[in-house]
């Protein structure tokens, strides 16, 4: 077996200073790695260390000439950097789905041997969703079938074979693997799955990455610690399936990470999606695609350089490739952009990921881990909007709209209030808005709920309130599309949108141009939604658009000193 690299051991050798590491790294290592970015990556920690080691005794000695030293290194310590933890990389289950992807994504990790990363995982491949469905499934299937329920044979079998395939030692994956188990029948027994249960047996997904893949950095000779976000300080609310991070989360995992990296450097590997609610002390997760938020919090709480997150696609893209194949990606976005586009539906990005990268300015960078070489999207608080016009399409389906018309006359004063009231009390949230003054239509917001459909007893609740004090028409089946870029120059936009929406013959039902100015909204039914995409995608990225919008631009005098590139988002 590979021996680790060890930090601060003592021994002494050529032409390094007495307390400088000694680097091991086997040649009988079963790693596929080049051994030669290994023993780079591995050389370069080991200096690291050493240096900041070095940095961190001078800044206490008495007799350093000059407070500079002193002064720079408790900055550093302040926003984390001093730890030595450089950059958060954050990878999806596509980029941990199988033996042969971990691999990968170790080489990847050891190929920037200057960082040292903070690692977040998701669960492998589709397992959150299998264990979903064995939940599901146990709650009808009696005990004596639980341990037969298709979906947990295949999360075993994925994990066994994983670990078989890694060679590394399963046994505290085989105890986790009997406890999923025994929960599923526990959850037969009872023949229930409440929320709560719920975060606890899709927790069991990225408790098992995260312990398999530091045993599989411990192994090829990387010093590596496994951690479970919530017992290290990820604190939240106890809304299960859906939980808000709170901010004493910050200041705890920045001690924990911090001072465990200060006593005893090894790479953190922390699972994604998962926290503490902070009365119950119960597992709760962060919603689907939480583990970006996981990113994004630890970015802020050491106070990285970068936050990345690596997925199975070239960064964020002009529409979603699952409905248009000719999407490209974005290059750069400001927070609030990418923030507007996860929140209406592009799942590449957790809704809420942006927020703690853009409260700390750190910027994220989407990746893609099956193709490092793609310069990905970075996302910033700021960018040249200059040249901006479309940025992205993204599609929101199966939406629920409410048309309300007063049943008062005009000029009652109070009516919007009312409705808004109403939804406040049902605890639901509202995407898109328009409003005349007697009149107001409206989308839903489903994203609180684990199913992201709104189920019909709420729909039928909210009516019943609403029909007190108006005439409500509930719109199901429809479709939000959001165009994101510089709405500054929404007359060029709209008057695209509507030739193209016309020539598809093509009607919009609402349309809502937010304050956000990087947003406009159009609903539509469900069954024109993704023709409407594609067209709207020709028309923006594929037709010569971006030489008519440089062109108007120039005509109207907004920027006749800009210079154009090629590249028109
Ligand atoms: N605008 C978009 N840009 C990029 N990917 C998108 C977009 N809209 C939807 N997607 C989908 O999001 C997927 C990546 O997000 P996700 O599955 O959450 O990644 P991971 O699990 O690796 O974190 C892509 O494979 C793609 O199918
Ligand atoms: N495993 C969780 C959390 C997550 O972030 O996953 P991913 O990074 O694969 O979207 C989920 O599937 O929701």
């Amino acid at each position: 077996m590979a021996s680790m690299i060890r930090f601060g051991v003592q021994g002494h050798r050529a032409g390094l200073p007495r307390d400088f590491p000694s680097t091991a790294f086997s040649s009988g290592s079963r790693t596929k790695l080049g051994s030669g970015t290994a023993l780079r990556f591995l050389r370069a920690q080991a200096e690291s260390a050493y240096l900041r080691r070095r940095a961190l005794r001078v800044s206490c000695s008495k007799s350093v000439s000059g407070i500079v030293v002193k002064d720079e290194t408790v900055r550093q310590h302040a926003d984390g950097s001093a730890s030595g933890l450089s950059i958060v990389m954050k990878f999806g289950g596509s980029s941990v789905s199988t033996a042969d992807r971990i691999r990968e994504v170790a080489e990847l990790i050891l190929t920037f041997p200057e960082e040292s990363p903070v690692i977040v995982l998701s669960a492998m491949g589709k397992t959150t969703n299998n264990l979903l469905l064995a939940g599901e499934k146990a709650v009808t299937c009696g005990v004596s079938n639980a341990s037969d329920i298709s979906e947990l044979k295949f999360v075993k079998q994925l994990h066994l074979k994983t670990i078989n395939e890694l060679g590394i030692d399963g046994s505290t994956i085989s105890v986790l693997l009997d406890e999923l188990e025994q929960l599923l029948k526990g959850i037969a027994m009872m023949k229930e799955l409440t929320p709560r249960t719920r975060d606890y047996l899709v927790s069991f997904g990225e408790c098992m990455s995260t312990r398999i893949f530091a045993e599989y950095l411990t192994q090829i000779g990387v010093k590596a610690r496994q951690y479970d976000a919530f017992d290290i300080g990820f604190i939240t609310t106890d809304d299960f399936t859906n939980a808000d991070i709170l901010e004493a989360t910050f200041p705890a995992i920045a001690k924990r990470l911090h001072g465990d990296w200060i006593s005893d450097p090894a790479i953190p590997i922390v699972t994604g999606f998962l926290g503490k609610g902070w009365k119950s002390c119960a597992v709760t997760t962060l919603g689907r695609g939480g583990s970006d938020l996981t990113a994004t919090t630890i970015g802020k709480a050491l106070g990285l350089r970068e936050i990345q997150v690596w997925k199975d696609v070239d960064g964020v893209l002009t529409c979603d490739p699952n409905i248009y194949s000719n999407a490209r990606p974005v290059p750069f976005l400001t927070f609030e952009e990418a923030a507007e586009l996860a929140y209406f539906g592009a799942q590449v990005l957790h809704p809420q990921s942006m927020r703690p990268a853009r409260e700390s300015d750190i910027p994220v960078r989407v990746k893609n881990s099956y193709n490092p070489k793609a310069p990905g999207t970075l996302i910033t608080k700021e960018r040249d909007m200059s040249e901006a016009v479309l940025t992205s399409i993204v599609l929101k389906s199966n939406i629920t709209m409410l048309d309300i018309v007063s049943t008062r006359m005009l000029g009652q004063y109070g009516f919007l209030a009312k409705v808004f009231s109403i939804f406040e009390d049902l605890g639901i949230s509202v995407d898109s808005v328009a409003t005349s003054e007697v009149s107001v239509s409206l989308t839903l917001d489903p994203s609180k709920l684990w199913s992201r459909e709104l189920i019909q007893q709420e729909l039928d609740h909210v009516v019943e309130e609403l029909e007190k004090i108006a005439v409500v028409h509930l719109l199901q089946h429809r479709s939000i599309i959001s165009l994101i870029g510089n709405v500054q120059r929404s007359s060029l936009i709209l008057e695209k949108v509507f030739n193209v929406l016309r020539m598809n013959g093509v009607n919009v039902q609402m349309i809502s141009q937010g304050a956000s100015k990087v947003n406009i909204s159009l609903v539509v039914n469900d069954s024109e939604a993704k023709q409407c995409v594609k067209a709207l995608h020709s028309a923006f990225f594929e037709n010569g658009f971006i030489s008519e919008a440089k062109e108007d631009l120039h005509q109207n005098g907004l920027a006749k000193s800009a210079l154009f590139s090629d590249n028109g988002y």
